[in-house]
């Protein structure tokens, strides 16, 4: 029996995105699809790189056609990825999604958090930008080993200047940081922060970006309302420790990204020291600054909790090197950010389809 392309069709249409809620024909997911007697081969389309669900959805695509088409078939899947936007993005056009990285209190591992999400959506795939808008202390040149650097600029042909983010470890990259003396106080004050900030927006040749990460300034001040007011902002991603203290200055946070007129969708809530760990015991943890506290707080706001990341030395020593630990394949850790930056590119993927059918 010839197996034709409506039969593999048809069967793919047995195959569900359970958080899209549509299958996969339907979502124009499958492209491409080849038969040469019993082999069949197509490409599954993603929506992110980082799907965590890939695996899930290649292992259903080929039981379907086994099933409904033929069970001795050859079948060769190859997985791609096109990051949705959201469909109201009028600037920075090639820029797809910018996810905000905030927390309510300063040293609570924001930047830390960032650097590890920009090199983690790299290394699954993604064309990834990192923006450093901490006006208070700079974080992403030292943990990216750049101290001292210095962006380049060029001119466009109607005679604009563009500064040219720094690629590191595939990232690009801008900080206030690049821009001011890393041993004098920091400048950026009010009016000048937020004109500043702009700028590594709209003066910067990004190129194509699939997700811009900015790591925000601790607490809710000007940077965060001229940064949401004045850019499609995909969501943010609030990053909190266990203590009291963190999780009470965090709800401030939580409700200025709802506040009316900001109005920006929260990807999760992310507990960074939530116990720690001494590399001679790694399988002992200890809560020393109280338990689920992140997670009770997503549930209070009805938000996603994306996980726990304990405080290890490593973290700190990786940070302090420019070697952000996430790149370390024989870290547990680079499996901890991997689940966490697939469940907001899941998140981000989701939002953008939904708003895309209303
Ligand atoms: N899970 C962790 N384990 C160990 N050290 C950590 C962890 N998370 C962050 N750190 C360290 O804590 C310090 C503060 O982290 P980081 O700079 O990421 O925080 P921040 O919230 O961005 O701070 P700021 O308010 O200054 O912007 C850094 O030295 C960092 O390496």
């Amino acid at each position: 029996m010839i197996i034709t392309n409506e039969q593999v069709l048809e069967a793919l249409r047995n195959v569900e995105d359970p958080d899209l809620k549509k299958d996969l024909v339907t979502l124009n997911m499958i492209k491409d699809v080849k038969i040469d007697g019993k082999q069949i081969a197509f490409t599954l389309e993603l929506t992110t790189p980082a799907c965590p669900m890939k695996e899930m959805l290649k292992n259903a695509c080929t039981n379907a056609i086994k099933h409904f088409v033929d069970a001795s078939a050859i079948i060769l899947i190859n997985v791609t990825s096109r990051v949705t936007k959201p469909n109201d993005t009028t600037q920075l056009n090639a820029i797809k999604n910018i996810i905000l990285i905030s927390s309510g209190k300063g040293g609570v591992g924001k930047s830390t958090v960032a650097s590890n999400l920009a090199v983690t959506l790299a290394a699954n795939g993604a064309k990834v930008g990192l923006i450093d808008a901490d006006i208070y202390g700079p974080s992403v040149p030292t943990m990216f080993d750049l101290i001292g650097a210095k962006p380049s600029a060029r001119e466009t042909k109607d005679g604009k200047t563009l500064i040219l983010p720094i690629e590191k470890y595939g990232i690009k990259l801008l900080s206030l940081g690049f821009f001011a003396d890393p041993d004098q106080a920091v400048p950026w004050r009010g009016p000048m922060a937020s004109n500043a900030i702009k700028q590594l927006f709209n003066d910067a040749d990004w190129g194509e970006l699939d997700y811009l990460i900015v790591d925000l300034p601790p607490g809710t001040g000007d940077i965060h309302i001229t940064i949401s007011q004045s850019f499609p902002i995909a969501g943010a991603v609030i990053v909190t420790t266990p203590q009291q203290v963190a999780l009470a200055d965090t709800k401030k946070g939580l409700n200025m990204f709802r506040m009316q007129g900001i109005n920006i969708p929260i990807l999760g809530v992310i507990e960074n020291m939530s116990y720690f760990t001494p590399a001679e015991l790694p399988d002992n943890k200890y809560y020393i600054f109280g338990k689920n506290g992140g997670k009770t707080l997503s549930e209070q706001y009805n938000v996603p909790f994306l996980g726990e990341i304990p405080l290890i030395q490593a973290i700190a020593d990786a940070g302090d090197q420019g070697t952000p630990i996430a790149m370390d394949t024989s870290s547990p850790l680079q499996y901890a950010f991997n689940e966490i930056a697939g469940k907001i590119a899941q998140q981000i993927s989701i939002n953008n389809i939904q708003s895309a059918n209303c």
